[in-house]
C-alpha cells in the first residue's frame, strides 16, 4: 500500500483539522502524486498532477474522490480545483480506458465517475474552478461542478466536445451543462461539440470570470472563494441544492441504468471505431 495523494499543512491557522502530513492509503505503488492537496488559510486547492493532460484515468477518478472524501473528513469548507500541469486543466476521461477495455475496468471506470460527480457536484463545500488550461468534455464537467470557474486567458478552450468524437454526453453531464449555461445554449453546444474560447466561454456564462493570467486568476478564485465562505454555509448549500437536487437525485436512482447504457454503448463497434480513430489522430499530431 502506498500513499495516492499528500496533504501538506503549510499555514499556521488551519480550518482543517489535519496534522502535519495526512497520507490517504490507497491501492497502488505507482499513483503517488496524481492530486496535490495544499492546506491554505481556511481552504484547500486540490492540484491535478497527471502528466502531460490530466487525463481522467480510473486511477486519477479514484485519486480525486479520495482527495475530496479526505477534505470532507477534516471538516474543509472549501477548496479551489485546479491543475499541476501547465496550460491543461484536464484533457478530459482518458480515452484509452474507454478504447478496447475489459468490461470489469469498463464498469469500475464508469462506476467511479459517477462517485466523484455525485460527490463534487453535490458537494457541502464551497469550491472554485481555477480554469488554468484546456478543459474539455470530462475536464469541462468537473470546472462545472464547482461553484465558480475562473479562466485564465489564452489558447485554451473549454466545452463539452463529446459529439466530436462520435459520442454522447450522458444524461448528467447535460444536466450539468444545462444547470450552467441554459437549455437552448446546452441543446447547440451538445450537439456542435462545441469548444468555447475564454471569451466565448464567459459570454454564454460558462465561466465566470476571465484573467489575463495565472497569478491574476490565483488571486481572483481565492477572493471568490473566499466570498463564498462568508455565507453562513448551511443556507449556501442548501440554495445550491435547490439547482441541483433533482440531477443528482437521477444519478442516484439510475446509477445501474447508467452504467449499463455507458457499457453498451462504449463497446458498440461504432463507438470503438471512432475512438481508435481520434486516438490516432492525437498520436498523430506529435
Ligand atoms: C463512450 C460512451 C460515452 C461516453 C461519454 C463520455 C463523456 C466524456 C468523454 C470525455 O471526456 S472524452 C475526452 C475528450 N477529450 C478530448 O477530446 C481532448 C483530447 N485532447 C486534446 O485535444 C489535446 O490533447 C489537448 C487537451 C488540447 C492538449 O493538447 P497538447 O498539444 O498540449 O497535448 P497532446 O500532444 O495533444 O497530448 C499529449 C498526450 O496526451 C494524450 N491525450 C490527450 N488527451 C487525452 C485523453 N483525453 N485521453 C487519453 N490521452 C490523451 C495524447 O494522445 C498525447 O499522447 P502521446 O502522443 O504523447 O502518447
Amino acid at each position: 500500500m502506498m500513499s495516492l495523494v499528500t496533504f501538506t499543512r503549510n499555514n499556521a491557522l488551519p480550518l482543517l483539522r489535519t496534522s502535519i502530513t495526512v497520507r490517504i492509503q490507497l491501492n497502488s505503488a505507482s499513483l503517488s502524486s496524481l492530486v496535490r492537496l495544499e492546506e491554505k488559510q481556511g481552504y484547500a486547492v486540490v492540484a491535478m498532477h497527471k502528466p502531460p493532460v490530466n487525463s481522467l484515468s480510473l486511477e486519477m477518478i479514484q485519486a480525486l474522490s479520495e482527495s475530496l472524501s479526505e477534505l470532507e473528513k477534516n471538516k474543509c469548507k472549501g477548496f479551489i480545483l485546479t491543475s499541476a500541469c501547465p496550460g491543461i486543466f484536464s484533457a478530459g476521461l482518458d480515452i484509452r480506458e474507454m478504447y478496447q477495455p475489459t468490461e470489469e475496468r469498463l464498469k469500475e471506470f464508469w462506476s467511479s465517475l459517477q462517485t466523484l460527480w455525485l460527490q463534487l457536484y453535490g458537494s457541502k463545500m464551497a469550491s472554485v474552478a481555477l480554469i488554468n488550461g484546456h478543459a474539455p468534455a470530462g475536464g469541462c464537467l468537473l470546472a462545472m461542478c464547482c461553484d465558480s470557474r475562473i479562466m485564465v486567458n489564452g489558447k485554451s478552450k473549454i466545452g463539452l466536445n463529446e459529439t466530436k468524437l462520435g459520442i454522447v454526453a450522458p444524461f448528467w453531464f447535460k444536466d450539468t451543462f444545462v444547470n450552467t449555461i441554459g437549455v437552448r445554449q446546452s441543446e447547440r453546444a451538445l450537439q456542435l461539440g462545441s469548444l468555447f474560447t475564454p471569451d466565448e466561454a464567459l459570454k454564454i456564462g460558462l465561466v465566470d470570470r476571465v484573467l489575463p493570467d495565472p497569478e491574476a486568476a490565483t488571486a481572483v478564485a481565492e477572493s471568490e472563494l473566499k466570498e463564498f465562505l462568508q455565507i453562513p454555509a448551511m443556507a449556501r448549500y442548501l440554495s445550491k441544492m435547490r439547482i441541483r437536487e433533482a440531477a443528482l437525485k437521477d444519478l442516484l436512482e439510475n446509477r445501474e441504468k447508467d452504467l449499463n447504457t455507458f457499457v453498451n454503448f462504449a463497446t458498440t463497434d461504432a463507438v470503438q471505431k471512432g475512438l481508435g480513430i481520434y486516438l490516432q489522430s492525437l498520436a498523430k499530431k506529435n
